[in-house]
C-alpha cells in the first residue's frame, strides 16, 4: 500500500512540551528489547547500549535495523530548509565525535541510520548521536502525523 502523507493525515509541529511528555510518561507500551535482540560494538558497554537503545525505541521513533547492529529512524520537517539546517546541526556534531551516519535526504524528509563500523555493531556513539537527533529535530520544529502517529511509515513511503 502507498501511503501518501497529506491525504489521510495531517502534519502538525510536535511542541517541545510534547516531546518531553511523551519522553516521561512514554504513551506506547515500551519495547521490551533483550540483549539478544542487538549486536553491540565490542568497545561498548551491553547493558548501558540495551537501556539508551530501549529508551530510544520507546520515546522516539526510532526502530532497531540490520539485525541489531543499527538504530534508524526517519524525520520531517516543514521545509528543506530546515531540514538542511537539521542536517547542518547534525553534521557538526559528527565532527566532534567523529562518528557518521548513513543518510539521505529528499526534499523535507531525512532518514537516518546510526551504526559503528569498527568494532562493528550497536555503540554509545550510535545512541548518543541518535538522542542528539531526536533533540535538535524538536528544536528545529519535527512534524509528526497527528493521525495515527506513524510518521515513520508515511515519510519511509515517500523517501
Ligand atoms: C578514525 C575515525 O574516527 C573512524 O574512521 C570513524 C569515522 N566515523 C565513523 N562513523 C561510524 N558510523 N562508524 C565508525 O566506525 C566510524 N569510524
Amino acid at each position: 500500500m502507498v501511503l501518501r502523507a497529506g491525504s489521510l493525515h495531517t502534519w502538525r509541529p510536535l511542541s517541545t512540551s510534547a516531546v518531553r511528555w511523551r519522553r516521561t510518561f512514554a504513551v506506547t507500551s515500551p519495547a521490551r528489547l533483550k540483549s539478544s535482540d542487538l549486536k553491540v560494538s565490542s568497545d561498548s558497554d551491553t547493558s548501558r547500549i540495551l537501556t539508551e537503545a530501549t529508551q530510544l525505541v520507546d520515546n522516539g521513533h526510532w526502530r532497531l535495523c540490520d539485525q541489531g547492529e543499527g538504530l534508524e529512524r526517519n524525520f520531517k520537517f516543514k521545509t528543506f530548509a530546515a531540514a538542511w539546517d537539521f542536517m547542518n546541526d547534525i553534521a557538526a556534531e559528527c565532527k566532534m565525535q567523529r562518528h557518521h551516519p548513513e543518510w539521505t535526504n529528499v526534499f523535507t524528509r531525512t532518514h537516518i541510520k546510526w551504526t559503528t563500523h569498527n568494532p562493528k555493531g550497536l555503540s554509545a556513539k550510535d545512541t548518543h548521536m541518535a538522542r542528539f537527533c531526536d533533540d535538535v529535530a524538536t528544536r528545529r520544529g519535527e512534524m509528526v502525523l497527528s493521525a495515527s502517529g506513524d510518521s515513520d511509515a508515511a515519510a519511509t513511503a515517500k523517501v
